[in-house]
């Protein structure tokens, strides 16, 4: 929003609306912009590692509580603020309640899900998250109109609302049955395992969680386990799934969409529509993933979600190089031209949305045997919010430097991993996670690993 630009990054704003003679693709560039937003994810990766300890410890509960009450105060430094340092601030306390809430609530769900619907439910995780961005981009739209120019204000601290609802819900929800064993209060597990599965008997899962935490309090070093050769490829899957999600440049959208329609040519208001619509598509592909992702398998979401998107990077690199040239030659796209864009921009969301978005998620939760669990979704998550704070860094600077190539950076590595899908991941469709180590057992390559060296008697 412009005064929002006027008041805290008034060179940015001078470039913007007044200069009408910079090389457009170095409009925004601006360090203090993207350390405003990137920030944020460098502050959740400190404090999903500190959470980690908390969630084990102090169970599920307290962690959500922490994330809410971290969130909300960040959204009301955000909307009072005076000052960029104000701002940052701000987005560093809001960090740290993502760190904690992405520790903890992708946790919470999966023990509190019933086995069967587990996937399911794992992806109503990242549909969350895209109906999260949907209402913001919506608001946006709205927040900007207001006269006087406060509205991003609004915008800002309009955070709190979710974070109270967190806040509450954490007070509210139970403690999982999972958690209560691990930290030794047994009685009223028994209770509770009733009440959630709505059935009498739950003897059998109650021995089970027991064996479980019993078995998981045996592994002293669950970090070094995960060094074992035996684990090499789950700690592979914990690496590389994470930083190839964040390598598609799905934030580059997400986090600068209004910045970079902006670029082309729209309007402020038509920016922050046109963020909106990228924010629906993302959040409809999303459903789409939830039903299809158990009849067509991963490896073909991913596999089609990487072409779709490799395409439309491609086709969006050539419409903009071919206007803006090298050079970034000043002034605006013609309207179907960038209207051509927004299109391809949108068919690339929806490729993203049914796979690496809520696959990026899902696989690693399914794949990591109990002993590693915790640690190898720590690594998940921390490698994914590192190249998060990565790209939204140095995305603004990339563009300027290396304008609409950029966008074949990105198409590279879409490239990399639907190479490293069709040859590395085995599909995981229809496998009861106790059983995932046959899929190691018998994969051309990864079975050296597990089998240590001898290959399976079958
Ligand atoms: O839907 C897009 C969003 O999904 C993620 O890739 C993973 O949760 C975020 O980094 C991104 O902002």
């Amino acid at each position: 929003m412009a005064p929002f630009l006027r008041k805290f990054f008034p060179s940015v704003y001078r470039k913007e609306a007044l200069d009408k003679f910079t090389n457009q693709y170095c409009k925004f560039d601006s360090e203090t912009l993207t350390l405003f937003t990137s920030s944020l994810y460098l502050a959740a990766l400190l404090s999903s590692l500190v959470a980690s300890t908390v969630t084990r410890k102090f169970g599920r509960k307290l962690s959500i509580l922490f994330g809410g009450l971290l969130f909300c105060s960040g959204a009301i430094v955000n909307g009072a603020a005076k000052a960029v340092w104000m701002l940052i601030v701000g987005r560093i306390l809001l960090g740290f309640g993502i760190g904690f809430a992405n520790q903890s609530v992708p946790l919470y769900l999966s023990e509190m899900a019933p086995y069967k619907y587990r996937g399911a439910l794992n992806i109503g995780f990242q549909l969350s998250i895209t109906i999260g961005i949907l209402v913001a981009n919506i608001l946006n739209y709205f927040f900007a109109q207001i006269k006087g120019g406060w509205g991003w204000r609004l915008s800002l601290g309009g955070a709190g609302v979710p974070a109270l609802i967190i806040t509450v819900g954490s007070l509210v929800l139970p403690d999982t049955p999972n958690s209560m064993i691990e930290r030794g209060q047994h009685e009223g597990v028994k209770t509770k395992l009733r009440r959630i599965r709505g059935v009498h008997d739950v003897e059998e899962e109650f021995n089970d969680l027991v064996v479980a935490s019993e078995a998981s309090k045996l592994v002293e070093h669950p970090w070094r386990n995960l060094l074992q050769r035996k684990y090499r490829p789950h700690l592979t899957m914990a690496i590389l799934i994470p930083f190839f999600q964040q390598l598609t440049g799905i934030n580059v959208i997400m986090f600068y969409g209004p910045v970079f329609f902006n670029t082309i040519g729209f309007a402020d208001d038509a920016s922050l529509m046109f963020a909106v619509i990228t924010g629906g598509v993302n959040f409809l592909a999303t459903i789409v993933s939830i039903y299809s992702v158990d009849k067509w398998g991963r490896r073909f979401l991913f596999l089609e979600g990487g072409t779709q998107m490799l395409i439309c990077q491609i086709i969006v690199a050539t419409c903009i190089g071919v206007k803006f040239r090298v050079d970034g030659e000043p002034g605006a796209l013609p309207k179907w031209y960038a209207i051509v864009v927004v299109l391809f921009i949108c068919i690339y969301v929806l490729g993203f949305a049914w796979s690496w978005g809520p696959l990026g998620w899902l696989v690693p939760s399914e794949i990591f045997p109990l002993e590693i669990r915790s640690a190898a979704q720590s690594v998940n998550i921390s490698v994914n919010m590192f190249f998060t704070f990565i790209i939204a860094q140095i995305f603004l600077n990339m563009l300027c430097h290396m304008k609409f190539g950029l966008f074949l950076f990105f198409a590279f590595f879409v490239v990399v991993m639907s190479f490293f899908i069709y040859f590395f991941l085995p599909e995981t469709k229809g496998i009861p996670i106790e059983e995932m180590a046959e899929v190691w057992k018998s994969h051309w390559f990864w079975s050296r690993y597990v089998n240590d060296g001898s290959r399976h008697p079958n």
